[in-house]
């Protein structure tokens, strides 16, 4: 795929409706299990602003960054949708991890990578990150992952991917941010939430997952988020991309 073809960008994404929270009884709190699994895709995809642009995004800054003879590592990779589009962006044959600690999110994960197995060599590690050895890695994608993370991890990952990382090597994150001032937090959740409406969640479901990932997903403000990534190693750190209360930053090693 020539760099003109990513964007705008059709991504593999498995069709299944989320409907968990419109039923009794609703996952509370929110784990990444099997019915959850089942509906991820069109979850993921109906509640991330800007999603598709985001993984284009990181598709071409990995393309850029990428080092013959190193790794391209997606950590909390879910069913694969990052790794699949890398693996069809890019021509020479590379290194692909995922990594995830949900089970069934790596079954998924396989079956889509299976197409890009013919050029690229894929390896799914069912692990939780902070057990992760990141050596050799020119780029690492963490989208949406970090924030699930307990705060006092969340440093001590950040310092080993930058330690593995090669010298030139790549971190792209993508992170739910929260604003340090209650009353913008309130209109951008506001905001938020229509862009959920827009998707078809009623309003119950809005609420209902919203109950469900308090004290799960825990978000920091934006500069909070900067400082951790300077704090791990990284000076060359700048943002990409933010809608409502989702960010996407690069960080250099
Ligand atoms: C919101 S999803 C990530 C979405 C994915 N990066 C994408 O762009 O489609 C978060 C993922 O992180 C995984 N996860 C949560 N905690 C983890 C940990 N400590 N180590 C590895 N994976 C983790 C979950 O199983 C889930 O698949
Ligand atoms: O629905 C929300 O409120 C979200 O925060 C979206 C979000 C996320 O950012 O991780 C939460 C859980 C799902 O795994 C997918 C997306």
């Amino acid at each position: 795929m020539k760099d003109s073809e990513i964007y705008p960008t059709e991504l593999y994404l498995s069709p299944e409706k989320d409907e968990l929270f419109q039923k009794e009884p609703w996952p509370k709190p929110f784990v990444f299990n099997e019915d959850v699994v089942n509906v991820f895709d069109n979850m993921i995809s109906r509640s991330v602003p800007l999603y598709r642009e985001v993984l284009a995004c990181a598709a071409h800054w990995a393309k850029a960054y990428y080092q013959t003879g190193t790794k391209i590592i997606d950590i909390g990779c879910s069913t694969g949708t990052f790794l699949e589009l890398i693996g069809r962006f890019l021509q020479q044959p590379a290194t692909l991890v995922g990594i995830d600690n949900s089970q069934p999110m790596l079954e998924k994960a396989r079956e889509k990578l299976l197409p890009i197995q013919q050029i690229h060599q894929v390896q799914l590690i069912c692990d939780s990150a902070e057990n992760c050895s990141f050596e050799n890695s020119s780029v690492v994608i963490i989208n949406y992952t970090l924030q699930f993370l307990p705060l006092q991890v969340r440093q001590k990952l950040l310092k080993s991917i930058y330690q593995g990382l090669v010298p030139g090597g790549l971190l792209f994150l993508s992170e739910k941010v929260k604003s340090p001032y209650p009353l913008f937090q309130e209109t951008i959740t506001r905001h938020y939430e229509a862009f959920k409406a827009y998707n078809g969640y009623a309003q119950t479901e809005i609420e209902r997952k919203k109950e469900a990932l308090e004290n799960v997903l825990v978000p920091l403000t934006e500069t909070e988020q900067l400082q951790m990534l300077k704090d791990s190693g990284f000076q060359q750190v700048d943002s990409l991309i933010k809608l409502h209360n989702f960010l996407s930053l690069v960080a250099l090693k």
